[in-house]
């Protein structure tokens, strides 16, 4: 089976001026989830944008389950942008109510369900949300479509410690065996448990590509004590 991801000698530079993401190359397989980390700046959301088609390579390709990003790999990847995108003037339930109609993969009682769960009206508008809980509007609406890859840019960001659980533990159970989950995040601690393989990005290069598994029987430490050793200012 072909990986759902594969980058090779991908490149991208802004403006001509420095690499955002220099040569970078790998092949992720399915099933699993992956931690994108790296500090401010080292090419996360440069790479998660290449993946969605949102930007092109300045050198190199992206496939997603073997095809250039396009109209096809829309359909296999659900994405949340680190910033939002929804109209804070729909109610939430009108929102449910658009994605059904767009996307064929979407599945509303699933994100009814979420919202219960969570304790959100669906008859509320989206700007009279909290931003934490227009967050977790987005991701329900991100993790209600059946897809293959699932992109998370910064998933919890602005939600708070006690909610964060709960959130990992919607995209833990509302996700397929078969498909991955790519999420980008700086709340290593919080997110490590639920990682199988994480990615280290620095200054637009790959410098880690392992299983978490791995890193803490060879290296023993967590993925968060690895992290703050590599990256020390
Ligand atoms: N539209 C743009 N024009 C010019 N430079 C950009 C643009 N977007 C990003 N960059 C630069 O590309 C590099 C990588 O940025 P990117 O946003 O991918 O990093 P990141 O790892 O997602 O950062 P953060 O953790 O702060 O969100 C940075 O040096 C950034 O300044």
């Amino acid at each position: 089976m072909n990986p759902i991801l594969e980058c090779r000698n991908l490149s991208k530079k802004y403006n001509h001026q420095t690499y955002a993401l220099n040569d970078l190359s790998l092949s992720l397989g399915r099933g699993q989830i992956v931690g994108l980390l790296g500090p401010n700046g080292s090419g996360k959301t440069t790479l998660i944008k290449l993946i969605n088609g949102l930007l092109i390579p300045s050198g190199g390709s992206v496939l997603i389950d073997g095809m250039a990003p396009g109209v096809d790999t829309k359909k296999l990847i659900s994405y949340l942008p680190e910033r939002s995108y929804l109209d804070d003037s729909m109610k939430v339930k009108d929102i449910i109510h658009y994605f059904t109609d767009f996307y064929e993969n979407f599945h509303a009682d699933k994100a009814y369900e979420m919202l219960a769960d969570l304790e959100i009206s669906p008859e509320a508008r989206m700007r009279t949300l909290s931003k934490g809980t227009k967050e977790k509007v987005q991701l329900i609406l991100v993790m209600s479509r059946e897809a293959k890859l699932y992109i998370l840019d910064e998933p919890i960001g602005g939600v708070d410690p006690a909610a964060r659980d709960y959130i990992l533990h919607t995209i833990l159970s509302n996700y397929s065996e078969d498909a991955t989950i790519l999420l980008s995040t700086h709340l290593i601690h919080d997110i490590e448990n639920v990682l199988d393989h994480v990615l280290f990005l620095q200054n637009g290069r790959l410098v880690l590509n392992a299983s978490v598994d791995d890193i803490r029987m060879e290296q023993q430490k967590s993925v968060d004590i690895l992290f703050r050793e590599v990256f020390r200012c």
